[in-house]
């Protein structure tokens, strides 16, 4: 049995009685019932995802996983190749949005080169777990063959692993690979049958005719590829070493009942692979926010899933989840210290 079996086979439903005694504990808290809105939900989806009546979310782990993409060569992105391993260095030296965002949060962060086109060996700090340096350019090319699909699932559980050892309860994915965007364009179009048009954004602020060039290129890969092939060949045909690290991120942190906050449009693509792998997956996974890149909204309609935060963010490396964690903090932080209406001696029915 392979290591995906293995994991897709521990991945259980969400706990239905944490998720009862969640729902019924909020409607005695101190407030007219269902007032606190979203956030109510998110306890209840916490409780649930945990097996836990009173969830804890603390301590988070952030893990950005970084690789190159073939298809830079076409000219897809506003940036060279290059600035994918100068910002592995910048994640590794603290400076990089992500590195302020989870300091803020108290997340442990940890960057994992899955196959930067150079290698990152050598820079302190960033965990070496290479699959291949870089990917086939899509548009020509497989990006990965079968193997390399599962070595880089791989790559992620062991992360989530890592992160469980160290005792973090929660799970903000991030990436970084300069033309990702691309790729997970690619990867959505085939999934859900919209128009490279429709799925293909400025990524890091292309001009609209490079904007019109990307979709050509998008739609050579299309052309190229089996879309109706069983998911992990398409990962294989379209996808990225670092997206799919973040679909085996996603399933393991399932099997362990972790909640997973989703970042932008390519943590999303890759969290969307991992329900094609096993629908249960979306029981664990909450939207962090919607980021301006064009296809993110349709990837967080194909997983059916409402994002917390909406700011205009386009940046990635787990950026907008990590804005999005203080909300599952205060979900929880509400249900475990609010004080029911019984305690305050406050009369629980409206007159
Ligand atoms: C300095 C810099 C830092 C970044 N951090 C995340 N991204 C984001 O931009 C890239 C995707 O956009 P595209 O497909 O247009 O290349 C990814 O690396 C993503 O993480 C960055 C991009 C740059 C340039
Ligand atoms: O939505 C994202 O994650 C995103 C958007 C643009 C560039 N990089 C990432």
């Amino acid at each position: 049995m392979s290591h995906l079996d293995t994991m897709l086979e521990r991945i259980q439903p969400t706990c239905a009685d944490s998720r009862a005694a969640a729902l019924s504990r909020l409607d005695q808290l101190t407030k007219p019932r269902g007032s606190l809105g979203r956030l109510e939900e998110l306890a209840v989806e916490l409780a649930a995802i945990t097996a836990q009546p009173l969830p804890r979310v603390d301590p988070p782990a952030v893990v950005v996983f970084a690789a190159d993409h073939g298809v830079a060569a076409e000219g897809v992105s506003a940036y060279p190749q290059e600035v994918s391993a100068q910002m592995v260095a910048n994640f590794a030296a603290g400076g990089a949005a992500i590195n302020v965002l989870a300091r803020q949060i108290g997340a442990h962060l940890e960057v994992v080169d899955v196959g930067v086109a150079t290698s990152c060996k050598g820079i302190d700090g960033v965990v070496i777990d290479r699959v291949r340096d870089g990917t086939g350019n899509i548009a020509v090319e497989d990006a990965m063959s079968d193997e390399e699909v599962q070595a880089a699932l791989a790559v992620g559980m062991r992360a989530v692993e890592r992160a469980r050892r160290r005792g973090c309860r929660s799970l903000i994915l991030g990436e970084m690979g300069i033309a990702n965007t691309s790729s997970s364009s690619a990867l959505l179009a085939a999934w859900t049958g919209l128009r490279p048009q429709q799925v293909v954004g400025r990524g890091t602020g292309i001009d609209d005719q490079r904007l019109a060039h990307k979709c050509h290129v998008i739609e050579r890969a299309l052309a190229r590829a089996d879309v109706d092939a069983d998911p992990l060949r398409v990962m294989a045909q379209l996808g990225g070493l670092e997206i799919t690290a973040m679909t085996g991120a996603c399933l393991a942190a399932a099997a362990a009942r972790l909640p997973v906050v989703m970042d932008g449009f390519i943590a999303t693509v890759a969290a969307l692979a991992a329900t094609r792998l096993c629908p249960t997956v979306k029981d664990y996974l909450i939207a962090g926010h919607r980021s301006d890149e064009a296809g993110h909204g349709h990837a967080l309609a194909a997983l059916d899933v409402e994002p917390l935060l909406s700011l205009g963010l386009r940046l990635g490396e787990g950026s907008g989840a990590a804005l999005a964690f203080p909300l599952l903090h205060s979900a929880c932080a509400v249900l475990a210290e609010m004080a029911t209406f019984a305690d305050a001696g406050v009369a629980d029915e409206p007159s």
